[in-house]
């Protein structure tokens, strides 16, 4: 297994270009299986999530054209349904959680879909009842063997109906809505996920020949279409990387632009990190973080401590909440994060506070963060990790600290960062990566 070797201590400055984001090209790889036509993506980032996703559409049947370094043609005339009883399948879908919205598109075109219990990050119980209480309102029958953790649907006359989600599932979502692209009649989802990366894919279903309406809200209407045809796509920045990029620069006392960031579909996540203190200016499409020796928390109007909690958006991601307490461990003042959806994601601060953070658990929750504001350094530690975010939070924190850290489990982070090193090091980072260390 890779291990990360990270020197402390070493300030970065230049610029850096988010990769195209994980979470969208997920769901618009899953989306090219509803038409026999080509559909063209860009921007898509080369990490193992989506190289993996990519390399099961092919197994899948999909014709898979690589046109330049970042794009890619699918055409998925057929599929070979015999595969999707192969182990192979399995386990190829156990491996990322982005998987299971391959299990939509197959129902709306083909009638039935099959999938295993996906993977993905393990910060928690992750339930997919949202994803088949929806298929069922559409009409589909669903079969779940729970010795063998698979997951059937059929369903060869979808019909529209109204749904209340019983939770704003981003990937429920997503799979929904492209199962009812093509159902019969007019299909309502209220209290639907409408993250970016669902507003893109209802837009690209769209130019697909899709009718769908509500975009950016949680109020989706589908009118159902009897066929979706090809269409070219773009990703856009990876808000994650974003916000990573930005706590990465202030714990680190570093002057950075980012590029080209979409600011527009970024939501709430820069003011939160205003909210931490931290300066950056809006310089066209780039944020640029300026060199600051501090960076003071805000409290509260009546002056109690402040919470950054997750919310479904246009609320807070949870993906961005290790991002936040890793930072908090370095700024002036106290903060409460409180992470809402996932209950075990924030275990990793036992690592922070090996390293001499002053954090509490308060339970798997919620952690309290009281920062140095710079009067202590962190220690350089070993430490492994355990999930994507998480990984880079400690990753941070070991640029940061004084002396040589070890980051073990490292293709935790190779599933959401592309290149990570390499991009860092151009930017004065001083990261090794170890392949193959015992
Ligand atoms: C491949 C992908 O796209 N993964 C993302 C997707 O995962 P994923 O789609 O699996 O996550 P869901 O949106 O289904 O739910 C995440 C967790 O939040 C809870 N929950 C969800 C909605 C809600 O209104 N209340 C609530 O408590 C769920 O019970 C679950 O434990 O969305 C998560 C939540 O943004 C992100 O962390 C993941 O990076
Ligand atoms: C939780 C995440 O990913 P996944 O849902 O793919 O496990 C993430 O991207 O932070």
């Amino acid at each position: 297994m890779a291990v990360f070797k990270v020197e402390g201590g070493h300030r970065l400055r230049g610029e850096i270009t988010p990769q195209g984001a994980k979470n969208e090209a997920l769901q618009i790889l899953c989306a090219t299986l509803l038409t026999p036509q080509r559909v063209v993506v860009r921007n898509i980032p080369r990490i193992l999530d989506v190289m993996q996703l990519i390399e099961l559409l092919r197994c899948m049947g999909v014709e898979v054209e690589q046109l330049a370094e970042d794009a890619y043609a699918f055409c998925a005339r057929d599929i070979d349904f015999e595969y999707l009883k192969s182990d192979d399948y399995r386990q190829r879908c156990t491996r990322l959680r982005g998987s299971v919205m391959l299990i939509g598109p197959m129902l709306a075109r083909f009638g039935v879909g099959y999938i295993p219990k996906p993977g993905g990050d393990k910060i928690g119980r992750r339930r997919l009842d949202t994803h088949f209480l929806g298929f069922q309102k559409l009409g589909a029958k669903f079969n779940f063997d729970i010795a063998d953790e698979f997951f059937m649907v059929e369903g060869r006359e979808l019909k529209g109906t109204y749904m209340l989600l019983d939770e704003a599932s981003v990937t429920g979502t997503a799979n929904i809505v492209m199962a009812a692209v093509m159902a019969k009649g007019r299909t309502t989802i209220y209290n639907a996920a409408c993250e970016p990366y669902l507003q893109q894919l209802c837009k690209m279903l769209n130019r697909m020949g899709a009718k769908i309406s509500g975009i950016a809200s949680n109020l989706l209407e589908i009118e159902g279409v009897e066929a979706l045809g090809g269409t070219e796509h773009r990703l856009l920045p990876d808000m994650i990387e974003v916000g990573s990029f930005i706590g990465m620069a202030a714990m680190n006392r570093s002057e950075l632009t980012i590029k080209d960031v979409s600011f527009e579909n970024l939501g709430i996540i820069p003011a939160q990190f205003a909210r931490m203190g931290i300066r950056f200016e809006q310089r066209g499409d780039d944020i640029h973080i300026p060199q600051q020796d501090h960076y003071s928390i805000d409290t509260f109007l009546d002056g109690s401590i402040m919470t950054i909690a997750d919310a479904p958006w246009p609320g807070l991601t949870p993906d961005l909440l290790s991002i936040f307490l890793v930072v908090a461990t370095q700024a002036n003042g106290a903060v409460l994060i409180h992470q809402k959806m996932f209950e075990s994601r924030l275990f990793f601060v036992d690592k922070l506070i090996d390293m001499g953070a002053q954090i509490i658990l308060c339970d798997p929750h919620r952690a309290t963060v009281i920062g140095h504001d710079h009067r202590l350094c962190l220690r350089a530690t070993r430490m492994t990790s355990p999930d994507i975010r998480a990984g880079v939070a400690l990753l941070i924190a070991a640029m940061s600290a004084e002396g040589v850290s070890t980051i073990q489990n490292i293709d935790q982070i190779d599933r959401g960062y592309k290149d990570i090193d390499g991009r860092l090091n151009a930017l004065g980072a001083k990261i090794t990566r170890i392949d193959d260390c015992k």
